[in-house]
């Protein structure tokens, strides 16, 4: 379990203090793969860098595993550091070293023996599919093997946590996809915990369990991953959840309401086996009003459908209040839209 408890980080720039990081409070669970996501600058990269305090925190506390990482000496730090793992957008390998030399860089500083150190290694780059590069240097690998070199490297010392710095972002949609598998696979295989950080949501969407939301410092909105894509609260969230789910009403939609608006339009948000129950068929046969599907999306987070529809209902006004009251009844979230 990881605990941060009141973190600040401050900067003392050319233009005045920086508050980085302000009073930010959050609990990662073993085995979880924690997401942040925020705008840039919010404080991300400052964030994940004092969770191995490569950056040092101004105030507050990191506890890993009832261990406060910021009152460690600088010994016992080192030792800590080498149970967390870390990748990088840039990948970070040393370039005149070969894939073999690069995975086995940790264990050579750890002062891990020759023999062991490369069979170690060359087991590790076997995991991450790379047997047939490892004695290839980075500069003859494309974007994506090199991430699986950091991947390897930062395996090597067994870590219990793994921190990720916008580790696919540099990478095309197939490569990032291949990594995110590969994240998934070896956090099975080693019982790993993940915390990563990213600005694309597809990424959240694919791999986290649970989400937070940086905003200027703070977190700003948390959850699992499927209770903020279903029930975004703030408008950073919603934003963010737009670049891969459209929550915006077409045009078109618009345009019919104002054209023939003769009833209710609302959007029905439902997550879960909700998405097989057949409301809308209840309510056309058991409330006499007409339910017309104007717009619709429906996707699957890890597994799990969740979807809105915007319904127009046609009707006597009194049906119609009585349709959205069964539906809130039924679990599902229901809001009426009047400023198309
Ligand atoms: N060494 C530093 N000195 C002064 N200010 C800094 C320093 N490092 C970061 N900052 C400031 O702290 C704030 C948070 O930066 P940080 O890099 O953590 O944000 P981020 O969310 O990772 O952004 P990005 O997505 O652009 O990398 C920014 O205002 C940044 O300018």
């Amino acid at each position: 379990m990881i605990k941060i408890n009141n973190l600040t980080k401050h900067y003392q720039a050319a233009q005045g203090k920086v508050e980085a990081i302000n009073g930010l409070n959050l609990e990662v669970n073993d085995g979880e793969i924690f997401g942040m996501i925020g705008p840039s600058g919010a404080g991300k990269s400052t964030l994940i860098r004092m969770l191995n305090l490569l950056e040092k925190p101004t105030s507050g506390s990191i506890t890993i595993n009832g261990t406060d990482l910021t009152a460690l000496s600088s010994q016992n730090l080192r030792a800590a550091r080498q149970k967390i793992g870390m990748i990088f957008q840039h990948f970070n390998l040393l370039s005149s070293r070969t894939v073999l030399e690069n995975v086995a860089f940790p264990l050579e500083i750890a002062g891990v023996r020759k023999k062991k150190r490369l069979k170690k290694a060359a087991d590790l780059i076997e995991l991450v599919g790379l047997a047939d590069r490892i004695d290839h240097y980075p500069s003859q690998l494309s974007g994506g093997q090199k991430q699986r070199v950091g991947i390897a490297r930062a395996l090597a010392n067994e870590p219990d946590l793994l921190l990720s710095d916008e580790a696919t972002s540099s990478l095309d949609p197939e490569s990032t996809r291949a990594i995110l598998e590969l994240l998934a696979r070896i956090r099975e295989k080693m019982n790993l915990t993940i915390i990563l950080i990213t600005h694309e949501m597809g990424v959240i969407k694919d791999i986290c369990d649970r989400v937070a939301v940086l905003e200027a410092g703070k977190i700003i909105e948390t959850g699992s991953v499927i209770e903020l894509f279903s029930r975004p609260k703030q408008s950073l969230t919603k934003k963010f959840i737009s670049s891969v789910i459209d929550f915006n009403i077409p045009s078109r939609v618009a345009k019919y309401m104002k054209a023939e608006k003769r009833g209710e339009l609302i959007r029905v948000s439902f997550v879960g086996e909700k998405s097989h129950d057949p409301y809308i068929s209840h309510l056309v046969k058991h409330y006499s009003v007409d339910a017309n599907i104007l717009y619709g999306n429906i996707d699957e987070i890890q597994g799990v459908p969740f979807g809105t529809l915007i319904l127009g209902l046609e009707g006597e006004l009194d049906k119609i209040e009585e349709s959205t009251a069964y539906l809130k009844s039924q679990g599902l979230a229901v809001e009426v839209l009047d400023n198309v």
